[in-house]
């Protein structure tokens, strides 16, 4: 494989170093220009980066999760078993409420949780043991999820074709390749031209700062675009289909995606473009019945109204409106596509079909 691709397929965003049991994850507030790892070591830190972006994206927010409730585990002080899980419940709460939308946290955590239950009658050792196994499982997992999802959307896709996309969903937002992004970086490893128009995501940026970084380093062609310039994108015939990540999708199909996904989406329809979000089957809420029990993060003004310019606008009374995310309807979409194959309408029933096996 060329190395400049796996630099970028294979990057280390998450990285648990178990000879010196230190979590460290690349900063991504800081990248394009710099590259730094930074170590997370008590669940102050952890929320921070979450909260603040320094770790992102559903899928990678997820696996951090899992690395973070181990990490927390192995401080826990505790006469005995019984006592270390309620501990370890309490940092679980407070670590599951960083972000509310990515239903890839409370999952991770719940999934830790459900590790250290089962092993409550081992000794201290063999149950953390347990759960850094769990958490490495949950790693793992994602890679091949995100790997699959990749050849899945690849599928979708042929030499030539132009695709849009909003916000960034690639590696550093998951595992490996990643999920909306993951079928353009499988492309380049096989020589396949696809052409990527990526929207910059305001307010953070997203999709400027992360997904051009990563598809340019990696040898795709990739246009960077202001959000409001899709419209013209699109109308001017130059994307077949639209390729977005997801950070909780409903049980009807309707997901939540970075703010402006559900635009994209609409633009796509008017134009005859289909949409498709792509995701691991953990960013997938059964108990969430439709779009609008979907809980939106909501984001300090600041970001809007200064983050990106060169010195604070003077507009320190003026009103924001900084949600997140926004939910695109069910009706928008064309395909999911999850390591298990690419669901089409009725999404009630193809979404409940990939879980009927779980017991
Ligand atoms: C692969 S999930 C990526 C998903 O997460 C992003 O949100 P954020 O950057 O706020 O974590 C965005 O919604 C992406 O589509």
């Amino acid at each position: 494989m060329n190395e400049a691709i796996r630099q970028v397929t294979h990057v280390q965003n998450i990285r648990y170093d178990k000879a010196t049991e230190r979590l460290y994850i690349i900063d991504q507030t800081l990248l394009p220009n710099e590259e730094k790892e930074i170590e997370l070591r008590t669940v102050e830190e952890m929320i921070e980066a979450i909260k603040m972006l320094r770790i992102r994206g559903a899928p990678a927010i997820g696996i951090c999760a899992g690395y973070c409730m181990y990490a927390l585990a192995r401080d826990i002080d505790a006469k005995d078993n019984e006592a270390f899980y309620r501990k370890l419940q309490i940092d679980g709460e407070l670590l599951g409420a960083a972000r509310p939308t990515a239903v890839n946290l409370r999952w991770a955590v719940g999934e830790m949780l459900d590790a250290a239950k089962a092993h409550l009658k081992d000794d201290r050792a063999e149950l953390l043991e347990a759960l850094y196994r769990k958490a490495v499982d949950i790693h793992e997992d994602d890679i091949a999820k995100c790997t699959a999802i990749s050849e899945y959307g690849l599928s979708l896709l042929k030499d030539g074709d132009g695709v849009l996309t909003h916000c960034n969903a690639g590696p550093l937002a998951t595992s490996r390749y990643g999920t909306g992004q993951g079928p353009f970086l499988l492309a380049a490893e096989r020589g396949i031209h696809i052409r990527v128009f990526a929207d910059e995501t305001r307010p953070l940026l997203q999709g400027a700062r992360l997904t051009s970084y990563e598809l340019q380093r990696a040898g795709v062609d990739v246009t960077l675009i202001c959000d409001n310039m899709a419209s013209m994108v699109m109308k001017n015939g130059w994307v077949q289909a639209c390729f977005v990540g997801c950070d909780r999708i409903a049980a009807n199909g309707d997901f939540a995606n970075k703010i402006g996904t559900s635009g994209v989406a609409i633009l796509a329809k008017h134009y005859g473009i289909p949409v498709y979000t792509l995701g691991p089957t953990s960013t997938i809420d059964m108990n969430c019945p439709d779009g609008a029990h979907i809980p939106i993060e909501l984001r300090d003004g600041d970001e809007i109204k200064n983050l990106w310019y060169e010195k604070p606008m003077a507009l320190p009374e003026v009103k924001c409106f900084n949600p997140s995310f926004d939910v695109t309807d069910h009706e928008l979409l064309t395909g999911i596509v999850t390591e298990k194959g690419i669901c089409y309408p009725p999404f009630t029933e193809s979404l409940a079909a990939l879980f009927k096996d779980k017991k």
